[in-house]
């Protein structure tokens, strides 16, 4: 038994902002794939803009270069063809959190990204492609750290630990997520209906989106790039990983509650301020 919560608004964090600078709300970098893939990847760099990053970075290959600046504006746009060149990138320590994985491939040039940005020892959330490249290496935890978040669906978890999905039948999502992080040796977000989120400590989360909560119009493309968008925004904003994930993974599903049946992913960022805004004691609003 892992002892698992449930979610609600007064168990996040402060979100409010804190009246300095720009750098004070961390500096976010999300990794783009190549030409005609960087949708992800900017779904993501919204999420991360709109929950509170004072600065987000969308690092692309040369090829995506036009098409990213054809869609970007607050979000910022930097040339980074592999790893050595994301490597050199972070010789810049204000970029506090990375986004790897939505819309990257799953390539050799993927791989050194994943690599580099692991390696640079930041907060970095790892989802979609980045968590393929991962379950492909012989030995896909050793690298790990506890500042990285992983954000399997149900296909990308039991790539990576495919005997805890083989006996998912039989035990609860919650432990099956606690004993994922504990092997990680890093934070865990278990995505579906009902998402758990567990920390390389212990500490287990359970966001219910079942029932009176359902919103099951967030069963469309996209929507997970924006969650790992927002996680990266609030571990940049200083969070710890379980904090920052859980707030999100809630935050996430209050933003599809708001905006209702027709949602596409581009709506969620965009429903952020209005649930901030409703945010109240326990868990602060935009101030
Ligand atoms: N607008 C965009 O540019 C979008 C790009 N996307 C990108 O497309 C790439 C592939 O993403 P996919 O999520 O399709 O990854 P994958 O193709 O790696 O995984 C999907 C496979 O896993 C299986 N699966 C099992 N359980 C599942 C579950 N609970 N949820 C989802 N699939 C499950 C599915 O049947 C499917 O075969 C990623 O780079 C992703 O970021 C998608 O996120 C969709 C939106
Ligand atoms: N039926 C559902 N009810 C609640 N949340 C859902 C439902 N289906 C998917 N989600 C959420 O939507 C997001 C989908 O993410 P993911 O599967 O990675 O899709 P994509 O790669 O297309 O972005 C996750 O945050 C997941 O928890």
């Amino acid at each position: 038994m892992t002892g698992a919560r449930t979610l609600s608004a007064a168990d996040l964090q402060p979100l409010g902002k804190g009246g300095g600078h720009k750098y004070d709300e961390g500096h976010a970098v999300v990794v783009s794939g190549a030409m005609g893939r960087t949708g992800a990847a900017r779904l993501s760099a919204r999420g991360a803009l709109r929950i509170g990053a004072g600065l987000v970075t969308v690092a692309a290959p040369g090829s995506a270069m036009m098409e990213c600046a054809a869609q970007l504006t607050a979000i910022m746009l930097r040339r980074c063809e592999d790893g050595e060149a994301l490597a050199e990138m972070l010789g810049d320590g204000r970029l506090n959190a990375l986004c790897l994985g939505p819309g990257l491939g799953t390539d050799g040039r993927a791989g050194g990204l994943v690599d580099a940005a692991v390696a640079a020892r930041r907060s970095v959330v790892l989802d979609a492609d980045a968590l393929t490249v991962l379950a492909g290496c012989d030995d896909p935890f050793a690298m790990l750290h506890d500042a990285c978040v992983l954000t399997p669906h149900g296909g990308e978890f039991a790539r990576l630990f495919p005997d805890i999905a083989e006996r998912l039948d039989d035990m609860p999502k919650a432990d099956a997520t606690w004993e994922a992080a504990a092997r990680a040796g890093c934070t865990v977000v278990f995505k579906g209906p009902e998402t758990v989120i567990a920390g390389a400590d212990g500490r287990t989360w359970i966001n219910d989106a079942t029932g009176d909560r359902a919103v099951p119009w967030l069963a469309t493309a996209g929507t997970g790039d924006v969650l790992a968008g927002m996680v990266t925004g609030l571990l940049a904003r200083g969070l710890d990983p379980v904090d920052a994930a859980s707030a999100a993974v809630w935050l996430h599903a209050e933003a599809a509650r708001a905006f209702g049946p027709g949602l596409i992913a581009e709506d969620l960022p965009e429903m952020l301020p209005q649930v901030l805004r409703t945010l109240t004691g326990g868990a602060r609003g935009q101030s």
